[in-house]
């Protein structure tokens, strides 16, 4: 659809300074029977086209109308691209090398549907091996309620639709996360359950590339007649603003169409332990605890 304002460029344009009358004989003369005396531009006069074979009209002003009109239509098009964020607004400064060594900070990805059980299984893994819990998820809501952010409006609204923040947010307040807990341990090491996230690829090379390399991803596979039911059950009383029948479905989509590739690639490098989240809560954490360990051992 042509953007409505140069249509009402042209309409004011040529109410006030076409040389066309706006009735329905507007036709420049030529294309009719009996031409009529008019007005010369140029003059001021009206009668015959004192210069015969030239045209009758001066074409200057439609040349004015049109450069004047393209030019605002430019400015305006250029200012709306501006008012959008850009990658460079978000970005944090471009790095080499990931702020946290694999030696001393261990990170462990956690990923599965919309209500697959992530944040429950998360909860006991840090009881029992004191791991750090950081639901990228949460992180957004804190920042979108935060005061002052400049960046609560795109959160609010991307949350609502399902889709995935920008990567630059997520990424630079998880490592904002990481870096506190870190400067706080006397050896500066750390140990990570990083929920919800990368729930897309550019996140997840992003992040290995200037965070910290991941050891491995915690899947929780669930289908989605289940992850709806426990969705919409946690509704009632979640006060989330997705967690309703209609964000829900979006939630589902983009999780097939855009998280289940970094799934995928991981796999890839052998570095998925798949886990069934459909059992009860206490099960789906036996079956997690049996493979984390296995790849872990005991004492990790
Ligand atoms: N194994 C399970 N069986 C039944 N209900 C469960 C199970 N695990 C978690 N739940 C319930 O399902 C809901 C979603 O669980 P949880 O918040 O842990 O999922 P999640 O994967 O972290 O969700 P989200 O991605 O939306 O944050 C919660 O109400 C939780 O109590
Ligand atoms: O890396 C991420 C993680 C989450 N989001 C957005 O947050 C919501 C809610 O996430 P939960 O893990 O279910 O709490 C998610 O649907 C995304 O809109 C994100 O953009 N990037």
């Amino acid at each position: 659809m042509a953007h409505p304002l140069p249509r009402f460029f042209a309409r004011r344009f040529c109410q006030q300074s076409s040389p066309f009358p706006r009735a329905s004989n507007s036709f420049p003369r030529r294309f009719q029977a009996n031409p009529s005396p008019r007005r010369n531009y140029a003059t001021g006069e009206s009668g015959p086209n004192p210069r015969p074979g030239q045209s009758p009209f001066k074409i200057w002003p439609f040349v004015a109308i049109t450069v004047v009109g393209s030019g605002a239509y430019i400015l305006m098009v250029r200012s709306r691209v501006d008012m959008a964020p850009t990658n460079e607004q978000i970005a944090a400064p471009k790095k080499d090398t990931p702020t946290f060594s694999p030696t001393n900070v261990t990170v462990l990805f956690v990923l599965g549907g919309p209500g697959a059980g992530k944040g429950t299984q998360c909860a006991n893994l840090v009881r029992d091996y004191k791991f750090t819990h950081l639901s990228a998820g949460d992180l957004l809501r804190a920042e979108q309620d935060r005061k002052g952010s400049e960046f609560g409006d795109l959160i609010k609204s991307y949350i609502k639709d399902g889709k995935i923040v920008p990567m630059e947010v997520t990424v630079q307040l998880l490592e904002n996360a990481m870096t506190e807990v870190v400067e706080k341990d006397k050896d500066h090491k750390g140990k990570f359950l990083i929920d919800g996230f990368p729930r897309k690829m550019d996140q997840a090379l992003k992040f290995e590339e200037t965070v910290c390399p991941s050891k491995f991803v915690l899947f929780y596979d669930c289908p989605e007649e289940e992850m709806q039911k426990r969705l919409l059950k946690r509704g009632q009383t979640s006060g989330r603003s997705d967690d309703n029948a209609e964000s829900i479905k979006k939630r589902f989509k983009t999780f097939v169409e855009t998280s289940m590739p970094v799934v995928d690639y991981f796999q890839k490098e052998n570095r998925v332990i798949k886990i069934a989240a459909t059992k009860t809560p206490d099960e789906v954490y036996k079956e997690t605890k049996e493979k984390l360990e296995e790849r872990l051992g005991k004492n990790f």
